[in-house]
């Protein structure tokens, strides 16, 4: 079985016993307390920029507690906003809840949205790995992008959702034949908050320069459903068919503390 997940006895409230990072004072997700935002110069015209080629091939594979596309990252490139150096995409993910009204990991003043991507960068101008990189206080840099409910499909997406019925066991990974644009999952809007955090999952490290944009992309329910139908235990493991479902793989809120929250746009 796996050694930490989100059901009741090994989800977020037993985390610390095995992984004790997990009880630091710059951990993730918290919530966006949109009355503490500064907007002060630090952050003015210094916009986010992405460059991702729209013809990345990648795997997607079923960690136990999640989809995750592991991207070729060679020629992706994120910088400005607050970071200093320049970044490379390694992997995106999501998370998700049971239901709709629960999901993502950081909420808004108190509001959850149904799910939240994560696009998981490294410094890769600093630190010549990302596994280096995941042990420094700027290794990360992660977009969180809030995903809503809506009625029609994200096209994008859509071409996961289809492999997702290949991997539906951990461990199984499926290597995509069509090109993604990682580009198109992200919301219209730049505006974002960001602070300095941590992995949402185990080992925690609080390595990560979070960047959450303000404006949410759209999912359709049947959609998530894909999501919620994947498995945590693998296909060797004998369970009944309704068993072992991964209906939800998100982290509630931490304190925020005394870390500064910035924001960039209304
Ligand atoms: C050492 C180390 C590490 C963490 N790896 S990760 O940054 O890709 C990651 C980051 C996140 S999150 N939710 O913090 O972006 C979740 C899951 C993973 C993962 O291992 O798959
Ligand atoms: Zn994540």
């Amino acid at each position: 079985s796996l050694d930490w997940g989100y059901t009741d006895d090994n989800g977020p409230s037993t985390w610390a016993e095995k992984y004790p990072l997990a009880a630091g004072a710059r951990q993730s997700p918290v919530d966006i307390d949109t009355s503490k935002a500064t907007s002060d110069n630090s952050l003015v015209d210094r916009e986010i920029d992405w460059s991702y080629p729209s013809n990345c091939s990648y795997r997607i594979v079923n960690t136990g507690y999640g989809w995750r596309v592991d991207t070729y990252g060679d020629d992706t490139a994120l910088s400005g906003g607050p970071l200093s150096e320049v970044y490379k995409l390694e992997q995106f993910h999501c998370h998700w809840g049971a239901t709709n009204d629960e999901g993502s990991e950081h909420t808004v003043d108190g509001k959850s949205y149904a799910a939240e991507l994560h696009l998981v960068h490294w410094n890769s101008e600093k630190y010549s790995s990302f596994k280096e990189a995941a042990s420094q206080p700027d290794g990360l840099a992660v977009l969180g992008v809030f995903m809503e409910i809506g009625n029609a499909d994200n096209a994008e997406l859509e071409k996961i959702i289809s492999l997702i019925p290949k991997i539906i066991h951990k461990g199984q990974d499926s290597q995509a034949s069509f090109d993604l644009d990682f580009g198109s999952l992200l919301p219209e809007s730049k505006h974002y908050w960001t602070y300095l955090g941590s992995l949402t999952t185990p080992p925690c490290n609080e390595c990560v320069i979070w960047t959450v944009f303000k404006e949410p992309i759209t999912i359709s329910e049947r959609q998530l459903e894909v999501f919620r139908s994947l498995k945590s235990v693998g296909e060797e493991d004998a369970i009944e068919p309704e068993e072992g479902k991964l209906v939800k793989n998100y982290r509630p809120p931490l304190p925020l503390g005394n870390r500064v929250l910035r924001e960039c746009g209304p």
